[in-house]
């Protein structure tokens, strides 16, 4: 922390050091044009082309240290924003579309509780205490003006590998993530409550050391995003079908339509959502679009 402590011209964002979301930030500052070397071992990166020190932090930590200023901008996921209780302590800038989870009640297939009043009582195995004690708060105390029972669900934490406490007799169910629900199954759960559903956002402090230099930086995150969200597509189509064209591919603000050497016809380009390009491509056919040509987007701006 020394180190930091001597960069004060510098703005601090903070990138979770290994895991789940390690691999996705390092696409997202290349597209970005953030250069920097990362030395074997050290935990701050200076940036070449921008007065920027990364920070590299377990992610559980970086909605703290954004929260309290020690840092100005970080990548995390919403979960660990709430289970740092820091909604209010930071801003959230961006939705990054990566990370995307469930935090979830997860109980025994065979013989588990059914619902999360049975768990009333019980032991609860966990690493986001936080959350997980503040859903069973309530859960216990709807249980206390139902019936009068004055009982408390126990918490017991676990920093990893969740899943296997139920099997290992340490707890009678999990608050745990789920993304395919592969560990969840492995481990013969099942979820029956979701607690929030989370996925990776870019957030900065109330009271950032370099406000513009964040709107810089977000401005390029949101560019490389939309780029890995659209494809540009162009096709040629007769003039007369291109209300229904400019309705299968409206763009962001329009299409763009330029003149053929045959009048009939009109050339289009146009944004559209990669995710359901297959199904565009078959309704611009089916309108007698020919010549459709698909372009992976580099970067953008809209
Ligand atoms: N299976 C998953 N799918 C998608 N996103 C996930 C998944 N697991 C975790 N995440 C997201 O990534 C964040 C960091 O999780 P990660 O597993 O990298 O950290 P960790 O559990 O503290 O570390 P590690 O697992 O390396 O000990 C989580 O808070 C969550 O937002
Ligand atoms: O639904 P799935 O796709 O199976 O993903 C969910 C699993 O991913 C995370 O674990 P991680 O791999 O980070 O291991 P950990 O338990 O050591 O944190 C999470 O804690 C779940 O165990
Ligand atoms: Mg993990």
């Amino acid at each position: 922390m020394e180190l930091i402590k001597d960069l004060p011209d510098r703005l601090l964002f903070a990138i979770p050091k290994k895991g789940r979301l390690h691999a996705s930030c390092l696409s997202l500052l290349e597209g970005a044009d953030i250069q920097f070397h990362r030395k074997s071992r050290l935990d701050i990166a200076l940036v070449k082309n921008l007065p920027i020190a990364l920070v590299f932090l377990p992610a559980g930590d970086i909605a703290k240290f954004v929260g309290e200023g020690n840092v100005d901008l970080g990548i995390t996921g919403q979960d660990m924003v709430a289970e740092a209780e820091a909604e209010d302590k930071v801003t959230e800038i961006l939705e990054l579309g990566f990370g995307k989870c469930r935090l979830c009640v997860q109980v025994p297939v065979k013989g588990g509780a059914t619902n999360v009043d049975q768990l009333v009582g019980k032991r609860i195995a966990t690493s986001f205490e936080g959350i997980a004690s503040k859903f069973f708060r309530e859960v216990d105390a709807n249980a206390t003006s139902a019936s009068g029972s004055e009982k408390k669900t126990e918490l017991v934490f676990v920093s990893g590998s969740v899943e296997a406490a139920c099997a290992l007799g340490l707890a009678d169910g999990i608050v745990d993530l789920v993304e395919s629900g592969e560990t969840m199954q492995a481990a013969g759960l099942h979820d029956i409550v979701t607690i929030l559903s989370s996925q990776a956002v870019l957030i900065a402090s109330k009271k950032p050391s370099h406000p513009e230099l964040v709107q810089t930086i977000a401005g390029r995150i949101k560019g490389v995003i939309a780029a890995q969200k659209y494809v540009y597509i162009n096709y040629n189509v007769e003039r007369k079908h291109l209300k229904e064209a400019s309705i299968i591919t409206p763009g962001r603000q329009a299409p763009t339509v330029s003149p053929l050497e045959n009048p009939d016809w009109v050339a289009v380009s146009s944004m559209v959502l990669k995710n359901n390009v297959a199904q565009t491509m078959d309704d611009l056919e089916a309108i007698g679009a020919r010549d459709i040509l698909l372009f992976a987007i580099q970067n953008c701006r809209v």
